[in-house]
């Protein structure tokens, strides 16, 4: 009897260890979860390799953005406000995308359109209808961001605008997503562009030898993608089988630099958003020699767009241009045309 007390009573302590330890493991197990959580893990977006041809990784934020403030202040707090932000809300397919044009200055847009509290964006470029589109719908929103209702969910990549299957593909998805296109005059832009590979591969021949199919005629070659890119006429009749005009909205890169403000009023209405984003946004940059963005209040530092965007362009020498733009000109009265708006570059 005495015996099987004891034992009993040996057992009994046995058991509070047990449940003990097993609520310790349960705490243990809880509180890593929520470190994991807090610090962004929870998120599935998928966090692939490299910028370009792997899919898009957060990683690539970092050079978006160039601070024109002494750098020091610590980011860590606005981060953990992002990891909590993040998880609420849902992934939604976005509702407007930047479909082009590369080199017009969608970078600027994107980040401009960002400080409105009602967008939320994919950072880098996802490429999913140009590159990634076997990796299916599902794949895709996923590298959404979450949004609230009422919010509206970005993206950019523009490729895009000049990839034959992107506009079934889109409009497959919705055929009531907003495109916008922000277009430049496709004379500098196809300097930029070259500007853009130069820098990867300083052994590039001159402009005027990609340029012209033969230089002394000054047969211009189609077949070099920074002079195909500029017919914008083109592309968009591709785009236009699928979208009606009422879609699209054609954002002046020119007045994007000259007037971000105005610019970026008309693509709030499109987007049916209040004007939040004005000209108290925005700062001229001597230095920089463009527009870039003030203080957000309560926040971060003023910043410009990073080093590859606004680089200096080499000289190209004027004949080369002038013949380059009278090989644009009948495609640009085209645009003007099929758009209703006047760019003036001619
Ligand atoms: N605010 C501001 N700051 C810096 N740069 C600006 C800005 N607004 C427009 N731009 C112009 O954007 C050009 C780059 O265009 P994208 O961002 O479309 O390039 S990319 O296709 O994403 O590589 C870039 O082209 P380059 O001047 O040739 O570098 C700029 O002219």
């Amino acid at each position: 009897m005495g015996c099987s007390k004891w034992r009993a009573a040996v057992n009994f302590g046995q058991l509070k260890v047990q449940s003990k330890l097993s609520v310790l493991f349960t705490m243990i197990v809880l509180f890593t979860y929520l470190f994991y959580c807090l610090n962004g893990y929870c998120d599935s977006l998928p966090r692939p390799q490299q910028f370009g041809a792997s899919p898009p990784s957060p990683s690539h934020l970092t050079d978006l953005w160039s601070s024109v403030a002494p750098s020091g202040s610590s980011s860590s707090s606005s981060s953990s406000n992002m990891s909590i932000a993040n998880s609420f809300g849902s992934k939604k397919f976005p509702q407007a995308i930047i479909i082009g044009v590369k080199k017009g200055g969608t970078r600027a847009l994107l980040e401009f359109l960002r400080i409105h509290p009602d967008v939320r964006a994919v950072g880098s470029e996802p490429h999913f209808f140009d590159r990634f589109y076997d990796k299916g719908l599902d794949w895709y929103r996923n590298l959404m961001p979450r949004t609230l209702d009422g919010q509206i969910t970005m993206e950019k990549t523009p490729s895009y605008f000049i990839t034959k299957e992107a506009p079934r593909r889109v409009f497959s998805m919705s055929r009531r997503t907003k495109l916008i296109v922000v277009v430049r005059d496709p004379v500098t832009r196809a300097v930029s562009d070259y500007t853009q590979t130069l820098t990867k591969s300083p052994g590039l021949p001159s402009f005027q030898n990609l340029a012209f199919r033969n230089i002394t005629t000054g047969l211009i070659d189609t077949s070099w993608s920074a002079v195909r890119i500029g017919i914008y006429a083109k592309h968009l009749e591709n785009w236009l089988r699928f979208f009606p005009l009422s879609r699209f909205l054609f954002v002046s890169g020119e007045r994007l630099v000259s007037d971000p403000a105005g610019e970026m009023g008309r693509v709030q209405d499109f987007l049916g958003l209040k004007r939040v984003v004005t000209d108290k946004h925005f700062y001229f940059n001597q230095t920089k020699g463009f527009p870039c963005l003030k203080k957000p209040e309560g926040s971060s530092r003023p910043r410009c767009l990073g080093k590859s965007k606004g680089r200096p362009h080499p000289q190209i020498p004027s004949g080369v241009l002038l013949r380059l733009r009278d090989f644009y000109r009948p495609f640009n009265l085209k645009f003007y045309q099929m758009t209703g708006h006047n760019f003036g570059w001619d």
